[in-house]
């Protein structure tokens, strides 16, 4: 299916409410697994929330996330230390290329019994009931950090908690982070030190509701809206200032890229232009952000402007190898674009966009292609194909883009 991005409406203000963050809203249904009397609000409606939901309360020995790597990982930890029964965890064809040894290894290594049913160290996992469980373990860190979020998640639930020792450089270490506030917040003491995280053994807590920000990286496609608008302001609403998530750094980066963000006493922000000048080039490294590496490298290109773009080895692991993606769909509008193992370059745009004909891109089951690549239907004439990826983190973009006057027309 392709639907075809059309530019009907000029809007100058729009307000739009975003689901709660997926990466947040996982966290909290494994601690309400944990602790049943702990209430979420503003739950994100995303597949990737709702496929861990359905698994939680599963009593089938099979068990399918389709697409979602926090689901795989958070389960993988959850059942090996919580099942009293074999159980066979899986995922698309895409979750079985994704890696997931470091986490086995870490898991078994406490006492875990899980193997692979069909390749060393790739899902699908049969996870068989632990034997005794012990709390000191030492991982790889620079891989994926919901290996780390994992152990971490399941840790107050071992007899003595768990010392978590961290391997080498830290990747998407905010991620990391907000395991651990979420843990606080609930009641469970945990400390993070250099290379080492102390989570202690907690049996219950008190009542305790949680609300969920909103989704900061699905954000990232209103800034570089309006980083490519003329003057649109968009107010983007429920926020907050001291965000547990890292992509919340979309405001400093962003500012670089034209745009304001102004915290509102309502918990939105407002995002408008500013009027000074946009650097030509810009350099970032993403290696704590690495979700919204597509939208700023689709908003440079849109800008003209040339960036250097690092810290992006683990792109080649998420729902696609996203700088191949990236390279691929530019390549369709005669980019200039260089790519490594972990860095994109982009020079400066020398050509117009030729909108006598529609480009298409690819999205290759990857929800941020789809998006990344929306906000550049204000430029250029374009289509996106399989257009319903959204749906694993934001399943009402397409609904909401139509409130900056982007419509989204399938044939
Ligand atoms: O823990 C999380 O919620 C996530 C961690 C990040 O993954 P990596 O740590 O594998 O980079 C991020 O890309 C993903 O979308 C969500
Ligand atoms: C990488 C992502 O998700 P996950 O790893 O949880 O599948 C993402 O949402 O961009």
């Amino acid at each position: 299916m392709i639907g075809q991005l059309l530019f009907k409406q000029e809007i100058l203000k729009a307000a739009i409410t975003i689901t709660g963050s997926k990466s947040e809203s996982n966290r909290l249904l494994i601690l309400r697994a944990l602790y049943p009397n702990l209430k979420i609000d503003n739950l994100s409606n995303s597949d990737d929330t709702k496929v861990l939901n359905n698994a939680l309360v599963s009593s089938d020995s099979l068990i399918d996330v389709h697409h979602a790597g926090t689901a795989m990982r958070f389960l993988t930890a959850y059942l090996a230390i919580t099942t009293i029964k074999s159980v066979t965890l899986t995922g698309s064809k895409r979750m079985q290329e994704r890696p997931i040894k470091i986490l086995v290894d870490a898991l078994n290594s406490i006492g875990a019994s899980i193997t692979y049913q069909t390749k060393e160290g790739y899902p699908p996992l049969l996870i068989n009931p632990p034997v005794q469980l012990e709390s000191n373990v030492t991982l790889d860190a620079g891989v994926s950090s919901q290996y780390i979020s994992a152990l971490i998640l399941v840790a107050p639930l071992l007899d003595n908690g768990l010392n978590i020792t961290l391997d080498g450089t830290i990747t998407s270490r905010p991620y990391i982070e907000m395991t651990l506030q979420l843990l606080k917040q609930v009641g469970v003491q945990a400390n993070f030190k250099n290379q080492e995280l102390t989570i202690a053994a907690t049996t219950s807590i008190k009542n305790h509701t949680t609300v969920v920000e909103s989704d900061w990286s699905s954000a990232s496609y209103y800034y570089s809206i309006v980083a490519l608008s003329q003057a649109m302001t968009i107010k983007l609403s429920s926020y907050k200032e001291n965000s547990l998530q890292g992509d919340s750094a979309l405001v400093a980066i962003y500012s670089k890229l034209g745009v304001v963000t102004t915290f509102n006493n309502d918990n939105s922000v407002t995002l408008s232009k500013h009027s000074k000048s946009v650097p030509q080039h810009i350099e970032l490294d993403l290696s704590k952000t690495p979700d919204i590496a597509q939208t700023i490298a689709v908003t440079c290109f849109g800008l003209g402007i040339s960036c250097h773009l690092t810290g992006l080895h683990t792109l080649k692991i998420k729902e696609t190898d996203r700088l191949e993606a990236l390279k691929i769909e530019l390549s369709r509008f005669d980019a200039p674009i260089t790519i490594t193992e972990n860095s994109l370059s982009l020079a400066k745009r020398e050509k117009d966009f030729d909108n006598t004909r529609s480009i298409t891109i690819k999205t290759y089951q990857d929800h941020r292609m789809a998006m990344a690549f929306a906000p550049l239907a204000f430029l250029a004439n374009i289509a996106i194909e399989n257009p319903m990826v959204v749906t694993k983190s934001y399943p009402d973009f397409y609904k909401d883009l139509e409130k900056v006057g982007l419509f989204l027309e399938l044939n």
